[in-house]
């Protein structure tokens, strides 16, 4: 394994070496494609199941699951016991927590799972510490908050970054705008739809020539980087909000307050002092964007106190269907909706409609 973080070692060196321009973009486009092949041995070794450390990990329950990264006493495990009815070790000194300490968020009718996780450093990728199970429990997560110690230097935010993107974990972003498909023969068929500051042709053959990829067809859709054509490659790469939380407010001043504040997707909160842990909670249920929808036994009135929760962007009656049980959708005749998702209150309709925040269905089976 060591071997792998040394290689790593030295190709980040080299490209940090290297100049960026025209004449050296194919090299460095092989250099990148060389590290990520190497990241993804080290976090899923090739040909052989990754031994996954005993206990580390828990069951997934609830809705959502969302990870708790940062480096060690910021007040990660304090704000776990202040949103949970979990207890987990709060103390002065650093790497307190050791393991995953699950606890569970109830919220406008959902159950959000919040894990706390042991603290992590710089080289947390590359195996030092915890650092390693930490983030691949992070890429499980469907929001990561990365919690940061208001009077630490604000690097410690891009350290972080860089460690959750060394393991494949992109935050706040979209999925590059390529397709891409390997074939069996034809060569290599490069399509771009829009100009590419990056991307020639020269710098795609020798990245593919890496994978030794010959046969593919590439669409670039957007101006896309080296590392979106390697992202789409290696096809493993997670896509994930992130809200930046800014702890210990209660130790500086508005001013500092209102500098610290400008950090994107951030916001401040005193764990201890419980201040804006409500502002919180609301952010964290925009960020994973779900809906509710209450169901109506027929003839009952609607079940509001325990609605099912659907992510907005898979909010069709059929979602729903799996959601309430796995084989309901084989006896789905149709059903009723009341609430903004329809014209009229009820509505019939069939298992493509979409549904909307705090609509109510009442679900018609087949004979
Ligand atoms: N002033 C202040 N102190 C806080 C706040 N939140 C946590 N602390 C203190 O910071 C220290 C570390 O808190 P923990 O919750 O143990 O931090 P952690 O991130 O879980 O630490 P590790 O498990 O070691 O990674 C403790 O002394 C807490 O009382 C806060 O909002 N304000
Ligand atoms: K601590
Ligand atoms: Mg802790």
């Amino acid at each position: 394994m060591s071997g792998i973080v040394d290689k790593i070692e030295e190709i980040e060196h080299e490209i940090s070496r290297t100049q960026k321009n025209k004449r050296t973009e194919k090299h460095l486009g092989l250099l990148k494609a060389k590290l990520a092949k190497l990241r993804s041995d080290l976090l899923l070794p090739r040909g052989g199941g990754g031994k996954k450390e005993e206990g580390f990990d828990v069951a997934k329950t609830g809705e959502s699951r969302i990870g708790l990264i940062g480096f060690p006493s910021v007040g990660k495990s304090t704000l776990l016991n202040k949103l949970t009815s979990s207890e987990s070790e709060v103390a002065s000194y650093e790497f307190t927590t050791l393991t995953t300490v699950p606890g569970i968020i109830y919220y406008m009718g959902a159950k959000l799972q919040l894990l706390d996780l042991p603290g992590i450093i710089e080289g947390a990728a590359k195996g030092t510490g915890r650092g390693k199970q930490v983030i691949g429990v992070a890429r499980t997560c469907n929001l990561i908050i990365i919690m940061l110690d208001v009077l630490k230097p604000l690097k410690h935010k891009a350290i972080l970054e860089k460690e959750l993107d060394g393991f494949g974990i992109r935050l706040n972003k979209k999925p590059p705008n390529i397709v891409f498909n390997k074939k069996a023969k034809g060569g290599l068929n490069y399509v771009t739809t829009v100009p590419q500051t990056n991307l020639d042709i020269e710098t795609v053959k020798s990245i593919l020539k890496e994978y030794r990829i010959f046969n593919a067809d590439i669409t670039v859709k957007c101006d896309a980087s080296i590392d979106d054509l390697i992202d789409v490659i290696e096809g493993n790469r997670i896509y994930m909000p992130c809200l930046y939380v800014l702890n210990k407010i209660d130790q500086i001043s508005l001013t500092e307050l209102k500098l610290v504040s400008k950090v994107p997707h951030s916001i401040p909160i005193s764990a201890h002092q419980e201040w804006n842990l409500d502002g919180l909670l609301e952010r964290i249920w925009e960020e994973l964007d779900l809906i509710r929808i209450y169901t109506k036994p027929k003839g009952e009135i609607p079940d509001f106190s325990s609605p099912i929760i659907v992510p907005r962007k898979k909010r069709k009656v059929k979602d729903l269907c799996r959601k309430i049980h796995k084989n309901i959708i084989e006896q789905f005749k149709f059903a009723y909706v009341w609430g903004s998702s329809v014209k009229h209150n009820p509505q019939k309709v069939g298992k493509e409609h979409i549904l909307d925040d705090e609509d109510v269905v009442q679900i018609v089976k087949k004979f």
